[in-house]
């Protein structure tokens, strides 16, 4: 095929190219029922006339944490004009000058000035329209552990959480959205008194989870027979075992892409093995990379295991040798490690109470990872 042909081919396997990308939100949200019910619970105060009770979001990533709260918003700002929903990613805006931005363009539909106005300014704008016009906030701070790189976590939860003090009937709330669940100890003491969020956990998807949602994109995505069921199912299992749904997804957009630059009507075997290739286990990347020294020598310790995989105790052995760590410590970072999938820790029904553990890797045992 030559590049005429790949330029102006305008035979396409995609019905719709956008259900592959990382925002698109699907109109078919399953499997986060109770989760949607139980943060739709912490918003209906709000709308009320009340104050939204405080949630922190919790599980491990591609869980659909960002897309239940922001179909939640939609809905409550579609029926009601007394809550204001501000949604931001704090990858993106870590200061709190940049936080509060946001928050004001949501109410006022235009950014503050980035010069010559202080920020107590732009705080009482917002605090005082929200006041006057009897409106509720609730502020979604998504990958919220940005805000703690910097330090600024404490002071921005204060800053929301604490304008009623200054501001009559002023009503806030904050939904802080993570996937790691050591966040809940990183608050000090005196935004811990007015941050007493409901928790709220997004389990990880099991297999058939992962096929059903991998095979309604598929079917939104591509025309009717592109893709077989077979290949959904072998892309379904290798999204299980990396635990990260955006893998699959990608991996369906990878292989469409290949399919359509050879003109083929079809994705075939051979398009899915070399989509793997291309298609590397980012998110499984930055998580180690935002491992604590000690979370890495965990994790190192049970790669390292040969052969049979090893009981908990045996693992804390050589945990504590390196280590020195208590294991009350080893128990916390096995769970971390639990929570972002590296791991498995099944219970074998033997030891003492029948309750030892087993520790499996969920990755692959390469020496580079
Ligand atoms: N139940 C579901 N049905 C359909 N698609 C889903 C579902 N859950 C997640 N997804 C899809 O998986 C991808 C990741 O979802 P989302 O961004 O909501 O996860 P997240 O938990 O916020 O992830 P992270 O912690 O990495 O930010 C998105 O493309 C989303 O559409």
């Amino acid at each position: 095929m030559g590049i005429d042909d790949i330029l102006l081919h305008d035979e396409t396997i995609f019905r719709n190219l956008h259900a592959f990308d990382s925002d698109y939100i699907p109109e078919n949200f399953k499997y986060r029922d109770s989760q949607m019910e139980a943060l739709a619970v912490c918003i209906r105060p709000a709308l009320m006339g009340g104050r939204p009770i405080n949630a922190v979001v919790l599980g491990a990533c591609a869980t659909g944490k960002t897309t239940a709260i922001r179909k939640l918003f939609e809905m409550v700002e579609a029926n009601s004009e007394k809550v204001i929903c501000s949604y931001i990613n704090c990858q993106l805006h870590t200061t709190r000058f940049g936080i509060f931005s946001q928050i004001y363009y949501k109410i006022f539909g235009y950014y503050p000035p980035e010069t010559g106005v202080p920020f107590s300014r732009i705080y009482h704008d917002i605090m005082h329209k929200l006041s006057t016009e009897d409106k509720a906030l609730i502020v979604a701070l998504d990958d919220v552990n940005h805000l703690f790189h910097d330090r600024n976590a404490n002071r921005i939860f204060y800053d929301i959480l604490r304008a009623h003090e200054a501001f009559d009937n002023v009503r806030t709330g904050i939904f802080a959205i993570l996937s790691d669940i050591e966040f809940r100890y990183a608050l000090d003491k005196n935004v811990n008194s007015v941050f007493i969020p409901q928790e709220v956990i997004f389990q990880p998807y099991n297999y058939d989870e992962i096929y059903n949602i991998l095979k309604d994109r598929a079917k939104i995505g591509f025309y009717n027979g592109v893709i077989s069921d077979e290949l959904i199912e072998e892309i379904s299992d290798l999204t299980f075992r990396t635990g990260d749904l955006r893998y699959g997804i990608n991996l369906l957009r990878v292989c469409g892409n290949l399919a359509e630059a050879e003109a083929s009507p079809r994705i075939k075997k051979a398009h899915l093995k070399e989509a793997i290739k291309d298609t590397t286990y980012t998110n499984f990347k930055d998580t180690i990379k935002n491992l604590s020294k000690n979370e890495k020598e965990l994790l190192k310790i049970i790669r390292d295991a040969k052969g049979e995989n090893q009981t908990a105790g045996q693992v804390y052995d050589k945990f504590k040798k390196k280590t020195g760590l208590s294991y009350s410590s080893f128990n916390r970072i096995l769970e971390k490690l639990e929570f972002l999938r590296l791991i498995d820790t099944p219970f074998t029904g033997k030891g003492k109470r029948g309750n030892a553990r087993l520790i499996i890797p969920r990755f692959n045992k390469g020496p580079d990872r």
